[in-house]
């Protein structure tokens, strides 16, 4: 065996389940959850039916996951040249991309199962597809095709309102796509305020994210615009009816913090602004979603 080979076999032995834990993104499928979660909520006026309820969120969570898990193994290259990403698990050599397909594998198959067998065969179906949507044709293509990967990947990351919805009920409304737009829009702005501060890693990688194919100015723009649409999104709950004065005021206040960050951005920025804009949208979504869950419950 040679000197490569036997320390990278060292490294690789020194895999703990915090590395398994940590390929599955947990903190951005906790997020996913809670938008699925919402999706069950709102698609009934009773309470949800405890088995969808658990079967349907380990499900999907399992899939999306798996998704993570994959998304490590394809980029574990791209992962190593990146600071942000470097010391990722696969990328540092310290799990195998065969162990960590295999472990995708495993907990992809439970969580299809868990849909399949104790849900539905729509939303077992949903999520698969939603899994093929980010873990092959936005991690395996898109990304090194397009600076629209995110856009055009971000329908996969917006699709679990629609799952838990279609967990409840079987079936697709358009309450249920109005939920996916709004996560579809707000995606865009979050990534691209991160991908501004990143911009040096990603040209290093030699991946066309959009501030390095069109500029920081442009990508700016494009935040601001994209905010400008995710306000416009966000109010049609309310004018469809879907929900009422307590998700109205809720929403009104989030966007303009939201529409605050991506002014100061373009307009006034600071060293920190584009980190400050993208930790702002992940408290944005989270506490939008919870104004949803609040003004489904709450009579007024
Ligand atoms: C194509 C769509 C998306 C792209 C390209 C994207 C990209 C990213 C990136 C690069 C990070 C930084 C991770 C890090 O610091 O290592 C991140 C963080 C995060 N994203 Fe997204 N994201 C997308 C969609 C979503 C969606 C749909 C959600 C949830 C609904 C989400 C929730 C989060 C959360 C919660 C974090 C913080 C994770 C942490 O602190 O560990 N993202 N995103
Ligand atoms: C079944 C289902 C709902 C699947 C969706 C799964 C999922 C984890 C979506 C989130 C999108 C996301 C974190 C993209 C970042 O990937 P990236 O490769 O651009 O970012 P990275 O460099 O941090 O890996």
């Amino acid at each position: 065996m040679g000197q490569q080979a036997i320390a990278s076999k060292a490294i690789r032995n020194q895999a703990t389940w915090r590395d398994y834990y940590e390929m599955t993104k947990p903190r951005v499928v906790m997020l996913l959850l809670l938008t699925a979660l919402v999706g069950m909520c709102l698609a009934t006026s009773t309470w949800i039916d405890l088995q969808v309820l658990i079967f349907g969120m380990l499900g999907i969570g399992l899939l999306s996951s798996s998704a993570a898990v994959i998304n490590h193994v394809v980029d574990h290259k791209i992962d190593s040249v990146m600071a942000r990403t470097f010391n990722r698990p696969v990328a540092k050599g310290k799990v195998s991309p065969q162990r960590a397909l295999v472990f995708a594998f495993v907990i992809g198959a439970i969580g299809f199962v868990s849909l399949a067998a104790f849900v539905n065969m729509l939303t077992a179906w949903l999520t698969l597809a939603s899994l093929v949507g980010y873990a092959v044709i936005y991690t395996s293509y898109l990304k090194r095709a397009t600076p629209q990967n995110i856009v055009i990947g971000g329908l996969a990351g917006a699709a679990p309102p629609l799952l838990g919805w279609v967990a409840v009920t079987g079936e697709i409304h358009a309450y249920a796509l109005l939920l996916v737009l709004i996560v579809f829009t707000w995606t865009p702005p979050h990534f691209w305020a991160l991908a501004i501060h990143r911009e040096k890693d990603y040209a290093k990688a030699e991946i066309p994210m959009l501030p390095v194919t069109h500029g920081i100015e442009f990508t700016k723009t494009c935040v601001l615009l994209y905010t400008v649409l995710l306000c416009l999104v966000c109010a049609l709950p309310y004018l469809v009816d879907m929900s009422g004065l307590i998700y109205l005021i809720g929403s009104t206040i989030l966007n303009a913090g939201f529409m605050y960050f991506a002014i100061k951005l373009k307009y006034r920025p600071e060293a920190s602004t584009a980190m400050d804009t993208f930790k702002f949208s992940i408290l944005h979504l989270m506490i939008l979603f919870v104004v949803l869950l609040a003004d489904h419950y709450i009579p007024l």
